[in-house]
């Protein structure tokens, strides 16, 4: 399997290529060259539902020449040692809880799988590999515990500061070891940008070898379409047109679903549910692509103005902004909308909504309005204690601190400030 640019399809690289630079030197992402379906058999009902095996059988295609099959299986049991569970909260209306990871939020997937590659990759190089990632809250602690203590690789995190939960922040900034964040003066599109622009830097490139650990990487991207499999698996016996409403911030999540349905798996209708970050809710209505200035929300991990994604999602249907519109809808909802969801969710049914969670719900149901006949699952991608401050004022409940979360919360915060892009070239060259 080849992976080209999307600025230039001629120029392809491998899967081990594709990780270790991030992003391509014309600073397109990097996308398949092709997406073979799988059999219509691999979705019909098996006698053994093995989580590894699907993963292992979608994934396979896209890896198969530079990890070898036995490689791959281990990294895949390395990666999802947790559950998927979908759970139904009305008629037709089911959650898919991404959170039960070591970080609780659905970037665990693919930090996870990625360090893995990169430990792969990188055994027996001399050259120590630095991993640039922009975090708007939950990629940051998920790739510090995914890539902790992984040998030849460093870690340094961007995030906006004081634009993060107190438990994001936790969890990206107080493991030392390999790990060290950055507490950028700006927005999360300002972390992305300084990340991008580092990448086509050749002071530093010559200096360092720099890859991504946001999304835009194909093995933080791509193992994200693992979970829509184990959620299509349990509902599948409904005999219902299934959808995803997936809440969306740089789309790589939404768009790894979209991987999933090319692979053949039948589903109706996806929704990208934003908060008032509402790119792509205008694209979708307009058809014509604006990047804003990121505005912060109680849903802070999508906060994008600039969803770096979208470009794949627009390839995915050839820009055919008619096809596009027949397999994607898009809703955008205020912090007062999604605080009154969580409400009347909590009080109906007694389930606690994170606010990213909620405006995945609040999209599913705009969009059930005129397909009622639909089963709906929206993705919950983060456990709502990471939002304690949010669940605690809209729902007036302390929600129970798991463990996971308890372990950093008393560590110290170990973060250096910056405010410009001189600032984070010269940290890249020093040492
Ligand atoms: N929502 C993200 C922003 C970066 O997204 P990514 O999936 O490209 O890493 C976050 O929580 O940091």
């Amino acid at each position: 399997m080849r992976f080209y640019s999307l600025n230039n399809q001629n120029f392809k690289v491998s899967f081990k290529e594709a990780v270790i630079a991030g992003i391509a030197p014309d600073r397109g992402l990097y996308f398949p060259e092709k997406i073979s379906p799988l059999s219509p058999a691999f979705f019909q009902a098996k006698e053994t539902n093995d989580p590894h095996q699907t993963a292992f059988e979608a994934i396979h295609q896209f890896v198969n020449e530079d990890i070898p099959d036995a490689v791959l299986k281990e990294i895949i049991a390395n990666t999802l040692d947790f559950g998927f569970p979908v759970v139904e909260l009305e008629e037709n209306v089911a959650t898919l809880e991404l959170f039960h990871g070591p970080t609780m939020a659905f970037k665990d997937v693919g930090a996870r799988f990625m360090a893995n590659c990169l430990g792969y990759f990188s055994q027996n190089q001399k050259e120590e590999v630095t991993v640039l990632v922009a975090t708007s809250g939950d990629t940051g602690g998920a790739v510090a515990n995914g890539f902790l203590g992984v040998e030849g690789v460093k870690v340094v995190i961007l995030y906006p500061s004081g634009k993060v939960s107190e438990i994001q922040e936790k969890q990206l900034t107080t493991l030392g070891q390999n790990i060290e964040a950055l507490e950028v003066t700006g927005s999360f599109d300002d972390c992305q940008n300084m990340v991008k622009t580092a990448f086509l830097d050749s002071d530093i490139t010559e200096h360092r070898k720099l890859t991504s650990a946001n999304s835009i990487n194909v093995a933080r991207w791509l193992p994200q379409l693992f979970y829509f499999l184990f959620a299509y698996e349990q509902v599948k016996s409904k005999g219902k047109k299934v959808v995803f409403s997936v809440p969306s911030g740089n789309f790589g999540n939404i768009c790894a679903g979209m991987v999933a349905q090319k692979l053949g798996m039948p589903v109706g209708h996806f929704i990208a549910s934003t908060n008032v970050n509402n790119v792509v809710p205008k694209f979708m209505e307009k058809g014509t692509y604006e990047p804003m200035a990121s505005i912060a929300t109680i849903s802070n991990a999508m906060d994008v103005g600039d969803p770096s994604n979208f470009v794949r999602i627009r390839h995915l249907y050839q820009n055919d902004f008619v096809a596009l519109q027949k397999n994607l809808s898009s809703y955008s909802f205020s912090d007062l909308t999604t605080q009154e969801a969580m409400k009347q969710v909590h009080t109906n049914t007694g389930y606690v909504m994170d606010p990213h969670g909620a405006v995945g719900y609040l999209g599913l149901k705009e969009y059930q309005k005129k397909h009622p006949d639909t089963y709906g699952i929206f993705l919950e991608t983060a456990h709502p204690v990471k939002f304690l401050d949010v669940v605690e004022d809209t729902l007036g409940i302390s929600p129970e601190i798991p463990p996971q979360i308890q372990k950093v919360m008393g560590k110290e915060k170990k973060s250096i400030k910056i405010a410009s892009y001189a600032e984070l070239k010269s940290l890249l060259l020093e040492s």
